[in-house]
């Protein structure tokens, strides 16, 4: 079964094309991407292709209900652009994907899977903020959890990679791109994480802020009259590594500024470090220890500066760095130092292979 995985993250649309061996037939970046507009390329796309027997659509949010990938009819397909207002960088724009490929493709059958999924295993005490418990039961107010397909993959990886059967082992796995988060995975399953309700929470992120006090949100709301809309584009457009440098949030622009001593890139990258550490620290604790860290997205795989900040001071963990290895391998790649008692990998997000896979099940690979 060739699948064509749909990836529309908060910035970009990534397509790829896996063939029944799972090796890559075609693929295609969109850096800009509006839904509508970019339909004539999709066309194009899928004019090249050598055939297209599934589209599997990564959506950001699953919400209570969808807790596993689902075949997409009308109803699946509404009730995905429900949850927009829970992710409203990404859902509206999975939603885009899933109507410009039912245009572009409408005799295909087309999977959603969803980046909370993964999380759904998360232990009530992990996954429950301490609100009115009617308000948790009548909103379903509880931590989600996201980039579960990169985290399941990675997790997963890092096993093989150990020669240690999934069911033995606790990874810690940092998605670290545009968004961010990190996972805490034990025998297979994710036992916390660090996004929440919203993929607003948790680290320090390009143009997110993480987590902030909610008290602060208050003050500013009461002090600046500004409507949850002007907030929510601060916090989510405005702020993290963009809104402390003023700049694009890129992390390569970011060690640019670093590497030029400018004060407010160093700023930014010190305080987006701190987060990491702390987090990472914690996720430990929620594991009850690790046998193996991994990096993995844009700046997990390509930053050898941002891999030796995070794990600085958490040799008490028995996580080190070889700094040669950190430097030049290229993922997939152990890159501890070789005593290190927790094994250090950096690893390919491969989230299409996951969506491919889960598609393909749910198709019962016809
Ligand atoms: N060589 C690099 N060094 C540091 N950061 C990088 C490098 N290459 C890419 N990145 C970062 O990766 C980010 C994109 O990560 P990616 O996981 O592809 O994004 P998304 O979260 O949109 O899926 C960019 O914002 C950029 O900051
Ligand atoms: C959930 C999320 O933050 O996704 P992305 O990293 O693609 O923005
Ligand atoms: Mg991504």
């Amino acid at each position: 079964m060739y699948v064509l995985v749909v990836n529309a993250g908060s910035s970009s649309l990534k397509l790829r094309l896996l063939d029944p061996r799972d090796e890559l037939a075609a693929s295609l970046d969109l850096d800009e991407w509006s839904g509508e507009q970019e339909i004539g390329s999709l066309r194009e796309f899928v004019a090249g292709a050598p055939r297209i027997d599934a589209v599997g659509h990564r959506i950001v949010h699953g919400g209570a209900n969808f807790r596993e990938p689902v075949l997409i009819d009308t109803d699946v397909r509404n009730r995905i652009s429900e949850l927009a207002e829970l992710a409203p960088l990404h859902q509206p724009r999975g939603v885009s994907g899933i109507d410009a490929f039912s245009a572009v493709l409408p005799h295909v059958p087309a999977v959603a899977c969803f980046d909370t999924a993964f999380h759904a295993t998360l232990p009530e005490a992990a996954a429950l903020y301490a609100l009115p418990r009617e308000w948790n039961e009548k909103w379903n107010l509880r931590r989600y959890g996201f980039h579960g397909l990169s985290h399941a993959y990675a997790s997963r990886r890092a096993a093989t990679l150990l020669r240690c059967p999934v069911s033995e082992v606790r990874v810690i796995t940092c998605h670290l791109g545009a968004g961010a988060s990190l996972a805490a995975t034990v025998r297979g399953r994710s036992v916390d994480t660090t996004m929440g309700f919203t993929p607003l929470e948790g680290l320090v992120m390009a143009a997110r802020s993480g987590s902030v006090d909610p008290g602060l949100v208050l003050w500013l709301q009461c002090r600046t009259g500004a409507t949850a809309a002007e907030l929510s584009h601060v916090l989510e457009q405005r702020s993290g590594l963009a809104g402390m440098t003023a700049g694009s949030g890129d992390m390569r622009e970011v060690l640019r500024g670093v590497a030029a001593a400018d004060p407010a890139a160093t700023l930014a990258f010190e305080v987006y470090l701190h987060r990491l550490r702390r987090e990472l620290a914690a996720m430990t604790a929620a594991a009850g220890g690790l046998d193996a860290l991994v990096f993995t997205g844009g700046v997990g795989e390509h930053s050898p500066e941002v891999r030796s900040g995070a794990v600085r001071g958490l040799g008490y963990l028995g996580v080190e760095l070889d700094a040669e290895h950190n430097r030049t391998a290229a993922a997939d790649a152990d890159i501890s130092a070789r005593e290190a008692p927790v094994r250090t990998f950096m690893i390919n997000a491969r989230e299409d292979l996951e969506i491919a896979q889960a598609s393909r099940t749910v198709l019962g690979n016809r």
